[in-house]
């Protein structure tokens, strides 16, 4: 495999940098309080301190009895009390054991369980303890998972399922996260026309509106509808002009070379363009500017460009504008299931799946075939000049790394 530069077209690394470094140059830094019901898919703003040891004290991790091993010199030991989770424990008496159940606090003076499946207990209700015992053993010692004061999750980390169960387990109501990043979802086309009405001759049904407003509902945005814009440059920049209340304008369509694609040139009359035209397939017209001050990004509109671009790139920069850092799906190497043989210009993004641990992409790579991605798990890559002989290694992006 080899890298190949094309002139003009930005390769996708650089694009990459670029969008994120204009993301850290407008960060989001307005907090709210939310409830930990309301904070899955939200940005913790400020680091998550324990505001107590974890466990808070130590407890026994088996149903058996707990004992003082330094008391026991292979006798048999009386129980003197029962202890069951969520109940407060006397101290151990000496010479005997406690009958304790899996989760239930240890008593003061004893430091070892055995599990009851090990011992025996006699007429009298002794409990006959085998060697070889360890000091310690099945005990959770206070604060083994976590010291009250330390920092648990740093500020940036999305919050997902398993965040808010740990924050749960240590008390926290609430949690200061990123206010929610403000994006208007702008569909640009005079074919366009929205599921529920007749089409026309020459018209299509609007789908990157939808595929867009719910992947943005579950990155946590806001979301404003701007609905459907006319391939019009006068009403295009009234369009982009009266979006001012947002952090993001993301747009779909006319970002091409075509006599109706207004968007590139209505940011284009508006300022420099900071982004157009990437070395990737599907994607290539992908668009980044201003429109007074309000940062925009042109997604190319063929739907599979859309979903590429706004999966590899406009979502990367979304969630560092929440000052995410680790923002770029990570994939995996797996063995190609097909051969590739003319080496592209452009990075290939292919709508792909795993069978038999092998990458198979769609027969249908268009970037107007949505349904590629429906069937598809994943992206699969295939760098820039490089060509694949069945087995080759290549990356593999699971969708679900990017869709939420
Ligand atoms: N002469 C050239 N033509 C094109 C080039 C080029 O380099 N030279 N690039 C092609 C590539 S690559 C892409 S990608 C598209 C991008 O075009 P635009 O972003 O300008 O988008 P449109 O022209 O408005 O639409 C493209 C395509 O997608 C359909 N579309 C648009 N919006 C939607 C929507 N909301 N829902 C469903 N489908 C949508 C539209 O009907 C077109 O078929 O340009 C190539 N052309
Ligand atoms: O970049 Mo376009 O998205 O190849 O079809
Ligand atoms: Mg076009």
């Amino acid at each position: 495999m080899s890298g190949c530069d094309h002139p003009g077209l930005l390769p996708m690394e650089a694009a990459l940098e670029r969008l994120l470094a204009l993301a850290e140059a407008a960060p989001i830094e307005q907090n709210e309080l939310v409830a930990l019901a309301e904070a899955d898919g939200r940005v913790l703003a400020e680091p998550l301190i324990a505001a107590l040891d974890l466990p808070p004290w130590a407890n026994s991790a088996m149903d058996g009895y707990a004992l003082r091993l330094a008391d026991w010199n292979g006798q048999a030991l009386p129980v003197s009390q029962r202890i069951q989770a969520g109940t407060a424990p006397v101290s151990l008496e000496p010479g005997t054991c406690a009958r304790i159940f899996t989760g239930a606090p240890l008593p003061a003076g004893a430091d070892t369980v055995e599990m009851q499946e090990n011992v025996e207990l006699d007429e009298a209700g002794r409990v006959h303890f085998r060697e070889p015992l360890k000091i310690g053993q099945n005990v959770r010692a206070q604060g083994q998972e976590t010291r009250l004061g330390e920092g648990v999750l740093p500020a940036g980390t999305r919050l997902g399922p398993i965040e808010l169960g740990l924050a749960a387990s240590l008390g926290a109501a609430q949690l200061s996260v990123r206010r929610r990043l403000r994006v208007a979802v702008l569909s640009t086309g005079d074919e366009l026309v929205e599921p529920g009405q007749a089409l026309g001759p020459g018209q299509i049904y609007n789908s990157n509106r939808r595929l867009l407003i719910a992947w943005l509902q579950r990155l946590g945005c806001s979301v404003v509808d701007a609905g459907i814009l006319p391939d019009d440059l006068q009403r295009t920049r009234e369009a982009l002009g009266a979006l001012g209340e947002v952090d993001l304008i993301l747009s779909t369509g006319g970002v091409s070379v075509g006599e109706a694609d207004f968007l590139g040139i209505a940011l284009r009359e508006a300022g420099e363009l900071a982004l157009w035209k990437l070395a990737i397939k599907p994607g290539k017209p992908l668009t980044f500017g201003h429109y007074q001050g309000v940062p925009v990004i042109g997604l190319p509109g063929n739907p599979a460009s859309t979903l590429v671009t706004f999966g590899l790139l406009a979502r990367p920069y979304m969630l560092r504008r929440l000052g995410v850092q680790r923002v770029e799906p990570l994939g995996f190497a797996v063995p190609a299931g097909f051969t590739w043989r003319k080496p592209g210009m452009r990075r290939e993004y292919l709508r792909a799946r795993l069978e038999q641990g092998r990458v198979v992409p769609y027969a249908n790579q268009s970037s107007g075939v949505l349904r590629s991605a429906a069937w598809a798990e994943g992206l699969a890559e295939v760098m820039e000049g490089s060509t694949l002989s069945e087995g080759d290694m290549l990356r593999f992006i699971p969708l679900s790394e990017i869709l939420g």
